[in-house]
């Protein structure tokens, strides 16, 4: 059991290092196994949990790989494919499991998805995915827990996506890259991270035209090869040290090529965050006290619902009543029970919570339900009186790196432990 125990009440200051992004790292490892011969090199590797989840995925399928913590580089050899089962035991810890299928599809004709994970928030259905295999010509046996998809090669077609799936968009991508013909995703996901996506399978020869459109246009190639690249910033964890930095009265100085925290910027800077930009740094500082925030969380461009929860950390700090409209999963109010363990004031009506701050917030004994609610937790011990230990530690290991390192070496009080429970 990984447990993080924060003493609240130091000001953040410093210069933070952004890690790579979780959200398009585990993409970009399904896609280097579309490469039959060579390596792949991914640079800017953030060092989490799902990534280790996906080295052993990627191991248990066949591939060779080299994960080298300290240069932050995965080396993915994929020229032997052995097994197209993605194992229950692996794939059901993290969601970028499911990232896996085009690939073994592709090279080994099958894959058999013994089932996938990631954060619980209410349903997750994988539709899109399985409807578009079936348009590009795969078969799809949805057993009870296993699925079962087969094809000996697949052709391009038109597809619709009711909503822009992020990683659906992703996955139909990576289908039709090396399919016979032309593919169209119309109603596509414009999240950066698909766009870094798409920029590695060009390099690797795929044709793919459209990204950050919403249509999306794929002419199949027969082969895609290995190559280098460097994976984006994370903005989540950008935008949880804006936070940190701000709720905290401190000030940092955000280090993260390319960094653009979009309406996540605009919407601190109406609670009174401070930002400026200098060159490639973003400096952050909070005014004197937070005023309250609307948010209504949405796909890209608008407010990522994976910073609703630390937002909602924020919010209970600020002077005054906030509003928060969650539109994209049915069930991420988890944090807000645990919020109010440590003294806020979160009402939750459906998909809709009300935060009344600001109420002192007082160390506690907290849950993290996913990574999102754990890092907004570790957010509210940094601000709250006395001692804050989040269980399961695990959960935000999943998507930070370093966390208790980097957020020490800004000046914090916090520690990550481990025990035998
Ligand atoms: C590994 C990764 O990149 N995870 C991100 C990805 O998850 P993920 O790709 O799973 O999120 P989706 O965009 O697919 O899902 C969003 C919503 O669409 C629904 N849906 C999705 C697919 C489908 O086939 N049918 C369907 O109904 C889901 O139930 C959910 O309510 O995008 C989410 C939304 O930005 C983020 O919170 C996750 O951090
Ligand atoms: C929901 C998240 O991740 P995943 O899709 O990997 O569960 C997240 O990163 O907040």
């Amino acid at each position: 059991m990984v447990r993080y125990r924060v003493r609240g009440g130091n000001a953040l200051r410093g210069t933070a290092f952004i890690q790579g992004a979780k959200n398009a790292v585990l993409p970009m490892i399904g896609a280097a196994l579309l490469a039959a011969k060579g390596r792949t090199v991914l640079r800017n590797v953030p060092i989490i949990e799902d990534v280790r989840r996906a080295v052993e995925l990627a191991e248990a399928v066949g591939a060779y790989v080299e994960l080298h913590e300290s240069e932050r580089t995965l080396v993915i050899d994929a020229s032997r494919l052995t097994s197209a089962v993605l194992p229950a035991e692996i794939a059901r810890r993290f969601r970028g499991s499911v990232l896996f299928t085009p690939a073994l599809l592709h090279r080994l004709g099958e894959a058999i998805v013994e089932g996938v994970g990631g954060c619980n928030l209410g349903s997750r259905n994988l539709d899109f995915h399985y409807l578009g295999y079936k348009r590009l010509g795969a078969i799809v046996d949805e057993g009870e827990t296993v699925i079962h998809v087969k094809a000996s090669g697949l052709t391009g077609a038109t597809l619709y996506l009711d909503t822009p799936s992020h990683t659906g968009t992703e996955n139909l991508i990576m289908a039709a890259a090396l399919a016979r013909g032309t593919t169209v995703i119309e109603n596509a996901a414009l999240e950066p991270e698909v766009l870094d996506v798409i920029d590695l399978l060009t390099k690797m020869g795929a044709r793919i035209s459209g990204g950050g459109t919403g249509f999306i246009t794929v002419e199949g190639v027969e082969e895609l090869h290995a190559v280098e690249h460097t994976v984006m910033p994370d903005r989540l964890d950008a935008g949880v040290f804006a936070m940190a930095g701000a709720i905290t009265g401190g000030e940092l100085n955000l280090v993260g090529t390319g960094l653009d925290l979009g309406v996540v910027r605009y919407k601190l800077e109406q609670m009174g965050v401070e930002f400026a930009r200098q060159g490639a740094v973003l400096s952050v500082r909070s005014g004197r006290t937070l005023r309250p925030i609307n948010i209504i969380t949405d796909t890209y461009p608008g407010f990522a619902t994976d910073l609703q929860s630390p937002i909602m950390t924020v919010a209970a700090l600020a002077e005054g009543t906030s509003y928060i409209h969650e539109r994209i999963f049915d069930g991420r109010f988890a944090l807000a029970g645990e919020l109010n363990k440590m003294g806020a004031n979160v009402e939750v009506d459906g998909n809709r919570a009300i935060v009344r701050g600001r109420t002192p917030l007082t160390g506690a004994q907290v849950t993290a339900h996913d990574l999102r609610s754990g890092i907004a937790l570790v957010l509210a011990g940094l601000a709250a009186e006395g001692e804050t230990v989040i269980e399961s530690g695990y959960l935000i290991d999943r998507g930070h790196a370093h966390l208790a390192a980097r957020m020490r070496a800004l000046g914090a009080d916090i520690t990550r432990e481990i025990s035998e429970r």
